[in-house]
């Protein structure tokens, strides 16, 4: 079935992530199967759908994390899989990813874990990258005491920051965002959104977020992608998407859980 986009501007709009007909499973299972999906420069694109779907599954294999069985995926229009080791490099470069709960290196302080891609990619001395790494966190509105703390003595909404500003360190284009908001109080979630928003306006990033948070749809994303039945059901912005003729997009948009952030009602959703 071909994928039900709402909003076909690709004729006007520059295609930075094209996947077409992917399948990616495990043994037996089979998680991904005929899925396509376009992610153009500048948008912040949210992907959605039910718990176990593979939402993440997808994500780690735009980043070439997970093998897959056929299809193509295309990275700033080159075929990802083709590329030779320079060539791959380079493009990883180019990607920021902040993995589900932050991820950060419990052995490394703050700005020893956003230097981290720095020194795989990067030849600098250490002033620098420590000059630079500070410049990633006040981005991401850090306190300036937060570098040199352990991940562990940090609150959620500050792991997540710090994780962007790890996910930053390499001025990347595009930056995959896996969850970004769960576990937040509503108004740390509210505050992520808003800075994501704004990063994307100052860096002109383009942004792909895996999210359970229907207040993240509509504050901050342009389209949203839906996934179930193992491929994209429709995708297009927020308003037309949640009228999609499927149980799953009824149920999750239109039975009065879409209300506001932090209710009982939407954090049955999280
Ligand atoms: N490395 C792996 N090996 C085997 N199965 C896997 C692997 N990675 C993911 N899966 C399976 O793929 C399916 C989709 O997982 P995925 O984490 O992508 O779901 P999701 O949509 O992101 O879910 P959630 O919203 O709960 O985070 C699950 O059944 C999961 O168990």
């Amino acid at each position: 079935m071909a994928v039900h986009d709402i909003q076909n501007t690709a004729s006007t709009r520059e295609s930075i992530i094209d996947v077409r007909g992917l399948e990616v499973g495990f043994g037996d299972v089979t998680v991904l199967k005929d899925l396509d999906l376009t992610v153009y420069r500048g948008e912040i694109l949210g992907f959605v759908g039910a718990s176990g779907t593979g939402k993440s599954v997808l994500l780690r294999a735009i980043l070439g994390l997970n093998q897959k069985r056929a299809g193509t995926i295309d990275v700033f229009g080159e075929p990802y899989s083709q590329m030779d080791e320079r060539e791959r490099v380079h493009v990883e470069e180019r990607l920021g990813v902040l993995f589900q709960h932050g991820a950060l290196f419990s052995a490394l302080n703050v700005i020893q874990n956003v230097q981290v891609p720095m020194r795989e990619h990067w030849r600098l001395d250490k002033p620098m990258m420590d000059r630079l790494a500070a410049v990633k966190l006040s981005m991401v509105g850090l306190p300036e005491d937060a570098a040199l703390k352990a991940p562990s003595e940090l609150s959620g909404g500050m792991i997540k920051r710090a994780a962007l500003a790890r996910a930053l360190a390499l001025d990347p284009d595009v930056v995959f965002l896996d969850e970004p908001t769960s576990g937040l109080d509503p108004l740390g979630a509210a505050a992520f959104d808003e800075l994501i928003s704004d990063l994307r306006s100052a860096l002109g990033l383009t942004v792909f977020m895996v999210t359970h948070d229907l207040d993240s749809l509509f504050s901050v994303c342009d389209r949203v992608a839906v996934l179930g039945n193992q491929k994209v059901l429709t995708v297009g912005p927020v308003e037309e998407v949640r009228r999609f003729d499927h149980p799953w997009v009824q149920d999750y948009f239109n039975t009065g859980r879409a209300v506001g952030r932090g209710s009982p009602a939407a954090t049955r959703l999280e």
